[in-house]
């Protein structure tokens, strides 16, 4: 697979994502109910303890009123107000356990609905098609799994108990105001409808600036993610300073994306903030005239007056949410459209096992995206025999290796294994049957020791070192600094690449699955070492189904069959001796195999 292919992936799948996105239009409410699992209750206890909160915050306002109300109608005795005065800083202090109650588990509830969104991401990647996986940037994964996620904390840990009570408060005083005087209840609210003007005018278009945002932060991301995975390509070709140019062009497009978004929020914002809680300029001279005609009593007048204040504060703090709750459902957005991508197609439960471990491919198509590469593809690989796949480059020998080991579905056709069709076998089931290698296996930021484990967790040290004895990479893993206990760096790189596919056949070899494919497994290897893993590896797979690809045709030339593959398609297959009697891409391909070595040994000589 080329960059471009996996570009053309990327691409394609963060359409697919966003389509995805906008098919959905949940609300933040609707993720929080879907996430949130079997901590919805949780949610609602943090909820009841906020409301109960606005409550007792409500209370000192009415009693402030009602000792405004005292005043005036003459009321002296001191312990009226002591005891009422009382009761305020009593209310104010319940109002503050309710509400550290309510963040309290709120916080809690979202750390762990945080860690069950990721944990189930993680696992959604490992039942996707590899493909699929592998047509999405990391940057952009890396991104949504990591930081994205965390920075949903302050919104969920807020938005539930805050966003509610934060309503319910203005509601109940609204209520309130509406049985003492239900035209000053209206006019408390006049200055509403100014607000809701400035917010749709600051909301226009609010979506499509937010996208840009995303986008270009996706941008950024990936871009610095390629460019330190590619820093030694930039090295070598002396691209450090291009590649900083797209670093710094992307990272000025996402400023400026900001800095648009702001600036187009600006002055609604700022009109909205100034005039919402303006609302004694309608309640003091509309109540007073009110007041001075007798329709409202002065103690009314004054308790109203003082209850106003308090009804707009949280509905413009309910305002500024807003872009917190666009940005927690965007990235909600992007979690579910990952989660919502076609799994391969595995039940939970095997319904058919396989009765022995040879393979039959019966008419398979497969293609990425639109293309197809394997054209109709039939062919048995005999239960504990050796097969080569062999053809020039790019003709599909990895892809059909792929779809043997189950990381994509066919399109057309069917993998048997043992008699059952792969798709019939549940992932666990199928993945004890088969250890896969391919040319860049993967080696995790641990231990020589724990990378070979990885092949099967129980074994023990013993077992580890007898594996790496058999498969021959005992010696050079005991002349590494720390020998088994060895830090492989990221990706493996404190190791060469024929290290690295050494300790991947181990890892493999430690597995002892019934079916192993070697995907170029020793390309980097030397020719000196890759004779002795070919004889540990034949060795070690006695009995075994045995897949090999190879471009040096020497290594496979004493395989059961070699399958020659050109274009998609089964050109010849046959034992060596047959094929170069039979087979003229075959033949041709020896030639060249037997004289690329004559020359290398002749360089070899005269250097
Ligand atoms: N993930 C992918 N997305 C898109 N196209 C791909 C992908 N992987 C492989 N291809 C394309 O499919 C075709 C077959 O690729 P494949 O890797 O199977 O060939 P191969 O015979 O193993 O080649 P090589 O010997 O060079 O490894 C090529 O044209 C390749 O560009």
């Amino acid at each position: 697979m080329t960059l471009a292919d996996s570009r053309r992936g990327f691409f394609g799948k963060e359409k697919e994502l966003m389509d995805t996105e906008k098919k959905k239009q949940k609300g933040i409410f609707d993720y929080i109910f879907q996430f949130a699992g079997d901590y919805r209750s949780s949610y609602i206890k943090s909820v009841v303890f906020a409301v109960i909160g606005v409550v007792c915050s409500i209370v000192p306002y009415i009693l402030m009123g009602d000792m405004v109300k005292k005043l005036l109608e003459g009321e002296r005795e001191f312990k009226v107000y002591l005891t009422e005065g009382l009761a305020m800083a009593l209310f104010w202090i319940l109002r503050v356990t309710f509400h550290t109650v309510s963040t309290k588990i709120s916080h809690r509830t979202t750390f762990k609905l945080i860690g069950n969104v990721r944990i189930t991401l993680v696992d959604k990647l490992s039942r996707l098609p590899l493909g699929t996986v592998q047509g999405m940037a990391s940057g952009t994964l890396k991104n949504i799994i990591c930081e994205r996620t965390d920075s949903m904390e302050p919104v969920l840990a807020h938005v539930v108990p805050e966003f509610t009570a934060n309503l319910c408060a203005p509601l109940m005083l609204f209520i309130y105001i509406l049985t003492i005087d239900w035209r000053m209840a209206l006019l408390s609210l006049a200055t509403l409808p100014i607000a809701a003007i400035a917010m749709a005018w600051m909301f226009k278009d609010s979506d499509k600036r937010f996208q840009k945002t995303q986008e270009t932060t996706k941008k950024l991301n990936d871009t610095a993610v390629e460019y330190i995975g590619g820093i030694e390509v930039i090295k070598a070709f002396g691209k450090a300073e291009s590649s900083y140019q797209r670093f710094a062009d992307a990272a000025r497009e996402n400023a400026n994306s900001f800095i648009d978004w702001m600036m187009a929020c600006i002055v609604p914002f700022s009109l909205g903030m100034v005039i919402t809680p303006a609302t004694l300029l309608s309640v003091l001279p509309i109540g007073a005239i009110f007041t001075i005609q007798g329709s409202l009593s002065l103690s009314n007048y004054i308790m109203i007056v003082v209850l106003s204040c308090g009804l707009i504060a949280p509905l413009i703090t309910v305002m500024s949410y807003n872009d917190d709750i666009t940005k927690a459902t965007s990235i909600f957005g992007e979690i579910d459209a990952i989660l919502e991508l076609p799994e391969l197609k595995r039940p939970q439960v095997s319904r058919n096992l396989p009765q022995n471990h040879g393979i039959q491919l019966r008419g398979v198509r497969f293609g990425y995206g639109e293309k197809e590469v394997l054209h109709g593809i039939d062919l048995d690989i005999g239960a504990g025999s050796v097969t080569a796949l062999v053809g020039p480059s790019g003709s599909g020998k990895s892809t059909l290796a792929r779809l043997i080991a189950s990381m994509w579905d066919v399109k057309e056709g069917s993998v048997l294994v043992g008699g059952a069709d792969i798709r019939d076998m549940s992932i666990a089931d199928y993945s004890a049957q088969i250890a896969y290698v391919s040319q860049d296996s993967f080696l995790f930021d641990a231990s020589v020791r724990e990378n070979i484990r990885m092949g099967r967790p129980s074994a023990t040290d013993m077992e580890v070192e007898e594996i790496t004895k058999k498969s021959g990479c005992y010696e050079f893993i005991m002349g590494l600094e720390k020998g088994f206990d060895t830090i492989v760096g990221g990706s493996g790189a404190h190791l060469s690449g024929g290290e690295r596919q050494r300790i991947s056949i181990a890892r493999a070899m430690m597995k002892n699955a019934p079916i192993l494919i070697l995907d170029e497994a020793t390309a980097y290897t030397d020719p000196e070492n890759e004779a002795v893993i070919q004889r540990s590896v034949s060795e070690l797979s006695r009995g075994k189904t045995l897949i090999v690809i190879a471009h040096r045709l020497s290594t496979v030339i004493d395989s059961d069959q070699i399958v020659v593959i050109r274009d998609g398609n089964i050109e010849a297959r046959g034992r060596h001796t047959e094929l170069l009697d039979s087979c003229p891409l075959y033949r041709n391909m020896w030639e060249a195999h037997v004289y690329a070595k004559d020359a290398d040994e002749e360089g070899g000589a005269i250097a």
